[in-house]
């Protein structure tokens, strides 16, 4: 694997919160990768960490080989399209699109412009006077036209309509296929976009909770039903992610370990179906049973 861009051991703390714990990540050459996590998980952080919008407590951070922060030739390589991009007040949707063509070398202005007619773009309007959606619009249309050999979009479709999220989709899969590079989405969209995404993790309070090849993580887990006890016993031999039980029975997701011989839960007595990405995600996010219950230190006081 060649990767374009690393992260090593990094930590980034605010004042006492700690947004990136020790977080170790490599992000290879052509590869699409989503970056899933519940809010205030760490995926901006992570995102601005590696485009240099800030400098890690500590660690070491790579991109093309050296450090993003004030580094030029670095920042030209990267496209970063975020959630309510701040624009000049005066500036039209045309201005946006000029100035993103000035710095970033790859631009393609064909591309653009089929993309501004696609999303029903009024070129000539200003950015500030534009709907929700037609604001993601504008930075989906940057980040696929930018074709930066680093392109990251935090989740950029804030307000878009199924149509026009399917059409973003479509369009950077296809423009993939011709012109690779390695593209991070950050999203809660997980069903939508899985069958996109070539390299998964998930972000949990800061660290990398998972971070694995999308077709290994297909039909990796299973959401099982019937008497605890035999739900524990099948269980054992993989690895649980999670469980519930309601007297004596337990449903639980567990993620299937390749232990050599099939496993079949159906001989077991259990009822069992295939967990989707989006099942397995969640379940690996959510608070454990213990830690629900507790009340956040910071909150003690707060009248209830
Ligand atoms: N400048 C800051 N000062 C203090 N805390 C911050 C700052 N920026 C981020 N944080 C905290 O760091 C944590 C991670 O934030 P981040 O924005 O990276 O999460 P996220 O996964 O992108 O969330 P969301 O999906 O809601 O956008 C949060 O607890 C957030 O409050």
């Amino acid at each position: 694997m060649t990767a374009v861009a690393r992260l090593t051991d990094v930590t980034m703390r605010f004042r006492e919160h700690t947004a990136l714990d020790q977080v170790d990540v490599a992000l290879e050459q052509g590869s699409i990768t989503g970056l899933l996590g519940r809010n205030g998980a760490g995926k901006t952080t992570m995102l601005q960490v590696l485009t240099g919008h800030r400098v890690p407590t500590s660690g070491v951070v790579e991109v093309f080989g050296a450090a993003p922060y004030e580094n030029d030739a670095v920042l030209r390589r990267i496209s970063f399209i975020k959630e309510g991009q701040r624009h000049p007040d005066h500036f039209r949707v045309r201005d946006a699109l000029t100035a993103a063509a000035r710095t970033l070398p790859s631009w393609d202005g064909d591309l653009a412009g089929s993309l501004v007619r696609e999303f029903d773009l009024p070129a000539g309007r200003k950015i500030k006077k534009l709907s929700r959606g037609m604001n993601s619009a504008v930075g989906i249309t940057i980040g696929l036209a930018s074709r930066a050999p680093v392109t990251l979009f935090d989740e950029p479709y804030l307000g878009l309509d199924a149509v026009a999220r399917r059409l973003f989709y479509d369009r950077l899969l296809a423009d993939h296929a011709e012109h690779p590079r390695t593209i991070v989405l950050s999203t809660h969209l997980i069903e939508e976009i899985s069958d996109l995404l070539e390299h998964i993790r998930l972000i949990d309070r800061g660290r990398i909770r998972l971070d694995a090849d999308a077709p290994s993580l297909r039909g990796s887990a299973v959401t099982v039903t019937g008497d605890g006890e035999r739900v524990a016993a099948f269980a054992d031999r993989h690895e649980l992610i999670r469980t519930e039980s309601v007297g004596r029975q337990s449903r639980a997701v567990v993620r299937l370990v390749e232990n050599g011989h099939p496993d079949d839960p159906s001989a077991m007595g259990l009822s069992w179906e295939p967990a989707s990405l989006q099942q397995l995600v969640v379940a690996m996010s959510l608070p454990t049973q213990g830690a629900a219950a507790r009340v956040p230190a910071d909150l003690e006081g707060v009248p209830r």
